[in-house]
């Protein structure tokens, strides 16, 4: 007898988003490792270790971003898209997010070079990223999008981070803050858009599902992130191996 197999129903607009923005409860705002920042408990090796990992992500961004723009067929998608690798790069030397993150790095007493050179990046943090700029090269361009939306939750953690930081850390030149502070108009801003997009192009139940997993996804990878950066470098130190 033929079985009628039933395609489960699309959730509605709302519905997405309501899923969505459940995953809050897996972003890295819950990690020990940022309650500890927020509480003002990092050692100074300890802001220089999460300064300098966070580096390898950030410059890490504009790669993935490009990488959507080589997969995305539509026109006016590419052509906001692409604001978000000049809020990265910048137009011009001395502009642009990476560049506040040197300064950041500056702050907290770690050189341009140590960072261009990624001296102090770890493993995990290595693969982790990784692993998201290919998840970006190789998934349809909307999944991509989709793995974006942990922005949605970016700004208010941001905000908790920066009265901490600036509470609790009097030794950072506040100077480096700069970078967080574009952060909370850049992020909100960039989440809506992304959210539209998800919403608009992912009307079947099989592709809202790929879109939350994206997002689950670029949960994990910020988590690994910070399981990494808590864990330390683990490695055998130059001189002591056998
Ligand atoms: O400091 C943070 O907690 C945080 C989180 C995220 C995020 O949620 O992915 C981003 C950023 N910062 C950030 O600075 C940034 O430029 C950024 C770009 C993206 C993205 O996936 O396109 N996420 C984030």
């Amino acid at each position: 007898m033929l079985e009628l197999v039933k395609e489960p129903l699309p959730w509605t607009q709302t519905e997405l988003e309501a899923v969505l923005r459940s995953q809050h409860r897996r972003y890295h705002h819950l990690h020990p490792f940022h309650a500890r920042m927020n509480s003002g408990d990092l050692t100074p090796t300890e802001v220089r270790r999460w300064v300098a990992n966070r580096f390898y992500y950030q410059k890490s961004i504009p790669l993935k971003d490009a990488a959507i723009l080589s997969n995305c067929t539509d026109l006016e998608v590419r052509r906001e898209w692409i604001q978000r690798i000049i809020d990265h790069d910048g137009q011009a030397e001395g502009e642009g997010g990476i560049e506040a993150w040197l300064k950041l790095g500056k702050a907290v007493g770690l050189s341009r070079q140590e960072l261009l050179e990624d001296q102090h990046v770890l493993p995990g943090v290595q693969y982790a990223v990784d692993a998201y700029v290919n998840f970006c090269r190789t998934r349809p361009w909307i999944e991509a999008v989709a793995a974006s939306l942990t922005e949605l939750f970016g700004p208010d953690a941001i905000r908790v981070r920066l009265v901490a930081l600036e509470q609790h850390y009097p030794w950072i030149d506040p100077a480096g803050f700069d970078y967080f502070r574009a952060r909370l108009h850049q992020a909100p801003r960039d989440a809506q858009y992304a959210l539209k997009q998800v919403l608009k192009h992912c009307r079947t139940r099989e592709s809202q599902e790929k879109a939350v997993q994206a997002l689950v996804f670029k949960c994990n990878l910020l988590w690994s992130q910070l399981e990494a950066i808590e864990q330390g470098d683990t490695r055998p130190q130059e001189g002591h191996r056998e």
